[in-house]
């Protein structure tokens, strides 16, 4: 395991600890529970978070990747921190050299963020998922270099879901077929297995966020909607859990999947599943590309069992637009590209002007709310704490931010270097192995925020100490 860090100031290039000084001015107020949306409750997030201006913030790297929205980027240098933007993703040694140098890092589903990237990354603080899978991330590591991890669990959903219904019409239809025969000059109208998609069944698997929501766009088309979850989870309109993957594969005249990557769900959809599926029905997936054996599809495509496929998500998907599917996905993508009825697209199910807008400004917003207070609420890897506004008026306060290993005796040791001094307020939470304490301490001197930092610096529990003041 690397050493413990404090936030390092990179140009130095050895470790001192960071510290942030907080403007008078300041009149943010941390947002009340039910976080998640950036309007919550009456309570506009954008506003509070606009009005935020720490010192020093120009102190803050922050590197954007993969084309994060301008509602993002723009919050982020509304701060004054330096923020560095790049459209695409980056290779794995162009990305470890660049990741060394900053605090902060915004990517999107194509940069892996692996523990060999991130056991490089001396400096990072948090990192923004600007869309909802985390999967790219090791969480678990991260979490043990003190590295918070936020993402954006609901801003696109609705796009997906759309996508998917548009997807659903379209493969009943043989759509993408006759628009390729008259894009080539041919006129070739037929009605042979096109069929509407009322009275139809659609069976959804992953009833989350995407799936649920595709459930209420489905029934109000008029199909039947049934669900496999491994969570009991609430049925929404009419539609129907099912126990098994098997009893809704045996039912469904479509099978769409909204699960996320998982050891469990890698080819959740094999040739044993194939087999269950009726035959002339249909097979859409906008989860992740691990979750189809695409070998398996090919053949069930062929045999007649799926009568058309729409993917958007495959394994190994490039950094950057460009050729692809030569040569790809095993030697099965030509295979792919030669089949009728098939839909595929670049993973767009997200890549709407509303999600990706939303997005920017949801999890820009977590990064700040990180990085000025250090409130973890929405983390996907740390505990939530939430604690309202350090004290602004008065430069006599201090946040004192202790991330460390969830072990015996660690709150005695602190609450021993903070014991003479006045704290306001203290909270503390953990999540597995680590654990996230924040106290704010009021008349506090410059020489005693340094006496505090070295002595929590000192404990063997700690990952990472950050001080605000
Ligand atoms: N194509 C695209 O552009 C997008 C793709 N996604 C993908 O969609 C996935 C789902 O998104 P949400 O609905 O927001 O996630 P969610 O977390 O709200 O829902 C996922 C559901 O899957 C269930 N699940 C997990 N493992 C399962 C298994 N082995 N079998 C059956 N159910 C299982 C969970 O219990 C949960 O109810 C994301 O993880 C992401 O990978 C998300 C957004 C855009
Ligand atoms: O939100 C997600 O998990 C997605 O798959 C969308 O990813 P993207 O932002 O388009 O790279």
């Amino acid at each position: 395991m690397a050493a413990p860090r404090n936030i390092v100031q990179p140009s130095l290039g050895e470790a001192v600890s960071y510290s942030m000084s907080l403007s008078p001015t300041n009149t943010f107020h941390s947002p009340p529970p039910g976080h998640g949306s950036f309007m919550t409750g009456g309570f506009d997030l954008r506003a509070a978070v606009k009005q935020l201006k720490p010192f020093n913030t120009e102190d803050i790297k922050i590197l954007l990747l993969e084309n994060v929205n301008e509602t993002g980027r723009d919050m982020l240098k509304g701060q004054g921190y330096q923020v560095e933007f790049l459209k695409t993703s980056l290779p794995e040694d162009q990305l470890i050299e660049k990741i060394r140098d900053v605090h902060v890092i915004g990517v999107r589903s194509k940069t892996h963020l692996t523990a060999k990237v991130l056991k490089e990354a001396k400096n990072l603080l948090v990192i923004g998922c600007f869309c909802i899978g985390t999967n790219q991330v090791d969480l678990d590591y991260a979490a043990k270099q003190g590295i918070a991890v936020f993402n954006s669990p609901f801003a696109n959903s609705r796009s997906v879901a759309e996508l998917v219904i548009g997807e659903i019409i379209s493969l009943a239809r043989q759509l993408g077929d006759r628009s390729l025969e008259m894009h080539r000059g041919t006129w070739n109208k037929v009605s042979a297995k096109c069929w509407e998609i009322r009275g139809k069944t659609l069976g959804i698997v992953g009833y989350g966020h995407i799936g649920s929501q595709l459930s209420v766009l489905a029934e109000a088309m008029g199909m039947s909607v049934i669900y496999y979850d491994i969570a009991t989870l609430m049925a929404i309109g009419s539609a129907r859990q099912v126990p098994t993957l098997e009893a809704l594969l045996e039912q469904a005249d479509f099978v769409s999947l909204h699960v996320p990557e998982t050891q469990d769900t890698a080819n959740l959809m094999s040739a044993k599943q194939f087999e269950c599926m009726k035959m002339g029905s249909y097979l859409i997936n906008a989860s992740r590309g691990t979750v189809v054996d695409i070998g398996a599809l090919v053949k069930a495509m062929r045999v007649g069992r799926v009568a058309g496929a729409a993917l958007d998500v495959y394994p190994n998907e490039p950094a950057a637009n460009g050729d692809y599917f030569v040569n790809n996905l095993n030697g099965w993508a030509e295979d792919l590209r030669g089949l009728g009825n098939v839909i595929l697209t670049p993973h767009i199910g997200g890549s709407t002007e509303e999600a990706q807008r939303a997005i920017g400004i949801e999890v820009a917003s977590a990064l700040v709310r990180y990085i000025n207070q250090g409130t973890t609420l929405g983390s996907v890897n740390l505990p939530e704490v939430n604690m309202r506004s350090l004290t602004l008026d008065d430069h006599e306060h201090a946040r004192v931010i202790y991330i460390h290993r969830n072990v015996p005796g660690v709150l005695r040791k602190v609450n021993g270097i903070l014991a003479d001094h006045n704290v306001d307020k203290q909270i503390s939470d953990s999540k597995g192995d680590i654990a996230y304490l924040m106290a704010d301490v009021s008349n506090i001197k410059t020489e005693d925020i340094k006496e505090i930092r070295d002595s929590l610096d000192a404990l063997s529990s700690r990952i990472l100490t950050r001080i605000l003041y």
